[in-house]
């Protein structure tokens, strides 16, 4: 008994439209009521019903929707429907806000349930997929076109990817290094404060530690006890630092078109100076193994090409960590453990799937693409890196078995790294503030609207279902790396939340937009090595050029770092996110709260790098993604 008003919101990509008919149904505690509509959903669009309905449907429960067609059978993307009920005895119109966000297939009854009510309703359908042993599990498609409609690309991110695909291709062998920094790389990228800044505000600033001892791996020859000295010296007052590329020895090398490729498992000593440049003290390329000689240390005194042969050596080690541990494994690879384990345990009305989903946009399908074409075999790591052919997915599988929950946990990682309190550790004080806006903005706002106390998480099976289904399924057992297997507290909830989001969006920023920036000039970080590391100090230029990648190899290095790097159009910004899943105005000021405050830190970071001689970009917000989509 009322007055109905009735929006259908269609979605704006191509393709978004059917030529189907939508029939709606209006279901509430009383009785249901089939609306005498049949439209046809137009692209972009909004379309508006009112009807008078004599029967008392009572509190409006969902609407029920089916897509019937002819001849034609063509998806539609359903952004949302919204009704307002004006009913005889109420004074004013209620608005309610049945989100779906969907490709809506075939032509069967599909519900839609609004967020004021506790409902369970379908589990969109995802399965798990070892893609290799030892690697945390993925969503089972073997291509993209395996993926479920709702996880591909919309029509014109395919188009721009493939397209820049070819063009990253066609063009990389005439890159001209007109961009700012990558220009600024080749003009500095042999400084050893250039370098060290590398590790602490570059496009990897995960490996940097400040150390607590002196690395057993590093012998001190004898005649070196000034160097000895020195680390001791550095180490006493706080300011003696390391970068170790263990996890890399022992790893084969790749064989590139019949022709043997080299890889070291470096590690360099830093110390901090008081104006904040981080200058590396020595370089071991290789750790020592009994029945060798002890291997060598590289100093800045060396002669000028020994020194920066080392150096490149690091930088190379570091690109391989960088790609693969840092970026794709605890990036890619986790956001997307998330997305299946939400996919597969939370229902589509589910506070938390509300909250998270939106930061899982186009994740499946970029991680389906890296394996089908980046590390798959003969795809480019195969062709052009050195941990390639194989090597490289036993440094997934290495570097996925020492994978903690502390480290992606950003501010217990870089406490555990004691990098706390270094001013001149930009990305350290970025994360910091965004971690904190995360949790105290956006998550706990969210979760404390929705629990009312830990009782209610603890009760909450869905929930504690898709915890285990992260930490027992799709990480193969990580409670024993510190991941969670129940929540206890609201608390407990809100920080695994912030790692979530985090990891989906700031971390990802950090490790990815940088790319392009540092590896456009390839001796600053080369992909390749096609001669043995240095044992000896007397090294020539031919020998440098001779370790250097090849054109093509440093082509494809360029095009890929560009892909991979470059700004994405109709990107959905952090805290931004398109869908509209939470209603009512408490979850609605939770979100103008959290835009608030990284309003504030964009201004933050702006005014920071006006007086910086480099400026650090990659964690602004206005260039922070809200998902891994690239
Ligand atoms: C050769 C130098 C490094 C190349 C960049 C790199 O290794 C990046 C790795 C980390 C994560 C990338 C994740 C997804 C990329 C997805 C698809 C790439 C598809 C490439 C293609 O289709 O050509
Ligand atoms: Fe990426």
């Amino acid at each position: 008994m009322g007055r109905y008003r009735v929006r259908v919101d269609t979605g704006n990509f191509v393709f978004a439209a059917s030529a189907n008919q939508v029939q709606l149904w209006l279901v509430g505690h009383h009785s249901e009521a089939k609306l005498g509509l049949w439209f046809h959903p137009a692209r972009g669009q909004m379309e508006d019903f009112e009807v008078d309905l004599k029967e008392d449907l009572g509190p409006l429960l969902f609407v029920k929707l089916q897509k019937i067609h002819l001849l034609l059978k063509d998806a539609w993307f359903c952004n949302h429907i919204t009704v307002w009920v004006s009913e005889k005895n109420m004074e004013e119109e209620q608005e309610i806000l049945f989100p779906c966000y969907r490709w809506v297939q075939g032509d069967g009854i599909i519900c839609l349930f609004s967020d004021l009510l506790i409902f369970h309703s379908m589990v969109l359908p995802s399965s798990w997929n070892t893609w290799r042993k030892g690697l945390p599990l993925t969503v089972d498609a073997m291509t993209e076109k395996d993926l479920p409609l709702d996880m591909r690309f919309h029509e014109d991110k395919k188009i721009d990817f493939v397209g820049a695909e070819l063009q990253g291709i066609e063009s990389s062998g005439s890159y001209d290094l007109s961009l700012l920094l990558p220009e600024r790389v080749c003009e500095s990228w042999k400084d050893d404060d250039f370098f060290g800044y590398q590790f602490l505000n570059g496009a990897n600033p995960t490996m940097l530690r400040r150390s607590t001892s002196l690395p057993t791996r590093l012998v001190i020859p004898p005649g070196a006890e000034e160097l000895q000295t020195q680390l001791e010296r550095k180490l006493q007052v706080g300011c003696l630092f390391e970068a170790d590329f263990s996890l890399l020895d022992g790893i084969q090398p790749n064989v590139i078109q019949g022709e043997r490729q080299y890889l070291a498992a470096p590690l360099v000593m830093f110390k901090m100076e008081p104006d904040g440049k981080l200058l590396p003290m020595v370089i071991q390329l290789q750790p020592p193994c009994s029945g060798s000689p002890v291997p060598p240390l590289f100093l800045p005194s060396d002669p000028s090409l020994t020194w920066l042969l080392a150096k490149i050596w690091v930088k190379n080690s570091d690109l391989q960590l960088h790609e693969l541990q840092a970026h794709l494994l605890k990036t890619h690879l986790m956001a997307e453990v998330f997305a299946v384990a939400t996919m597969r345990c939370l229902s589509g009305m589910h506070p938390i799937f509300k909250l998270l989903v939106p930061h899982f946009r186009y994740t499946m399908e970029i991680n389906t693409r890296a394996r089908t074409s980046l590390i798959s075999e003969g795809g480019i790591f195969d062709q052009v890196t050195n941990t390639g052919g194989g090597g490289h997915l036993d440094i997934l599988r290495r570097a996925t078995a020492c994978l903690t929950y502390r480290s992606l946990c950003l501010p217990n990682d870089l406490a555990d790294r004691g990098l706390l309190g270094i001013p001149s550790a930009l990305y350290v004080h970025d994360v910091l503030r965004l971690w904190d806006i995360i949790f105290s903005r956006y998550v706990q706002g969210i979760v404390h609207l929705h629990y009312s106390g830990d009782k209610d998480v603890q009760d909450d099976s869905e929930l504690q279902a898709w915890c285990r289904e992260i930490t027992e399924i799709g990480l193969g057992g990580a409670q024993d790396r510190g991941f969670p297997v129940s929540f206890k507290s609201r608390a407990e909830l809100c920080h695994f939340l912030t790692m979530c989001i985090f990891t989906s969006s700031a971390q990802h920023s950090a490790v990815s937009q940088g790319q392009q920036d540092w590896y456009t000039w390839v001796p600053n970080a080369p992909d390749t090595m096609r001669q043995p590391p240095p044992t000896t100090k007397d090294v020539t230029l031919e020998m440098v050029m001779a370790t250097m990648p090849k054109v093509y190899q440093s082509c494809l290095q360029i095009a890929m770092t560009w892909l991979l790097s470059r700004v994405q159009p109709n990107r959905v910004l952090l805290g931004y996110p398109k869908e509209e899943y939470f209603s009512g105005p408490e979850s609605k000021a939770v979100l103008s709260r959290f835009q608030e405050d990284l309003d504030i830190l964009e201004r933050e970071i702006v005014a920071r790098n006006e007086g910086l001689d480099l400026p650090y970009e990659y964690l602004l917000p206005s260039r922070i993604e809200n998902s891994i989509t690239i």
